[in-house]
């Protein structure tokens, strides 16, 4: 899905090669500071390495309108947005910004039931906890089935049950619709218990990719 080659970004990222699989589930660990967040913004152009080259579906992505690219492979933030609204709004809003229809009551609450989310969908989004925040974004993302999820650190603000039902129910999302994940994580358990590929970043800048964790 993602071809990356001699990738350079200041003193943070030396990467020589690395492949990243369609369809599969991909985890990036490392040391914090050690580049995971840069890495997972250079797979939609959000920032640019100083050189080397990123491809997409064997495409350049700077030949992509990034626009389209954002739509094909969305980012979850590590800390995402959520609008004043409903819970509701707030679902819906991603459908509007990739330009998909709307869907029922029944579709959004099933997408909330995946991350165990019980809320009314006119409760307003502004009293949710940090934790209830992070399951809104995650479902919001899982609505606009994109054909890649970038999930940066999606499981910060959950306690470890929480986590591991909610990270169970997008691994499953996505082997059941063949999506391809690329998940950092600060987890090395979630990493191994999920991730059919492992890229992690040492800190002295060489990411070596496969299931070779210490
Ligand atoms: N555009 C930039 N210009 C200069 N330095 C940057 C830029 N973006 C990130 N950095 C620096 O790169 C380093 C790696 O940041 P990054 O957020 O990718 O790390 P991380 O591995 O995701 O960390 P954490 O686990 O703490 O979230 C940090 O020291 C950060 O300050």
């Amino acid at each position: 899905m993602y071809d990356l080659k001699n990738i350079k970004f200041k003193n943070i990222l030396d990467i020589k090669e690395i492949n990243i699989p369609r369809g599969k589930i991909t985890c990036i660990v490392g040391e914090s500071g050690s580049g995971k967040t840069t890495l997972l913004r250079m797979l939609n152009n959000l920032t640019s390495p100083d050189s080397g080259d990123i491809f997409y579906n064997g495409e350049s992505i700077f030949d992509i309108d990034p626009v389209s690219l954002r739509r094909k492979a969305v980012m979850l933030p590590q800390t995402p947005a959520i609008f004043s609204g409903t819970v509701r709004d707030n679902l819906l809003i991603g459908l509007k910004l990739s330009q998909k229809p709307e869907v029922s009551d029944e579709e959004l609450i099933k997408a909330m039931d995946m991350v165990k989310l019980s809320k009314d969908l006119d409760s307003d989004s502004d009293f949710l906890s940090g934790g209830e925040k992070q399951r809104l974004a995650i479902a919001r993302v899982m609505l606009m089935d994109p054909e890649v999820l970038l999930l940066d650190e999606p499981s910060s603000a959950l306690d470890e049950d929480t986590e591991q039902f909610v990270i169970s129910s997008l691994v499953e999302y996505a082997r059941d619709k063949k999506k391809t994940m690329v998940m950092v994580t600060h987890s090395k358990k979630i990493a191994r218990e999920f991730a059919d590929e492992i890229i992690e970043i040492k800190n002295k800048n060489m990411p070596i990719t496969g299931r070779s964790l210490v």
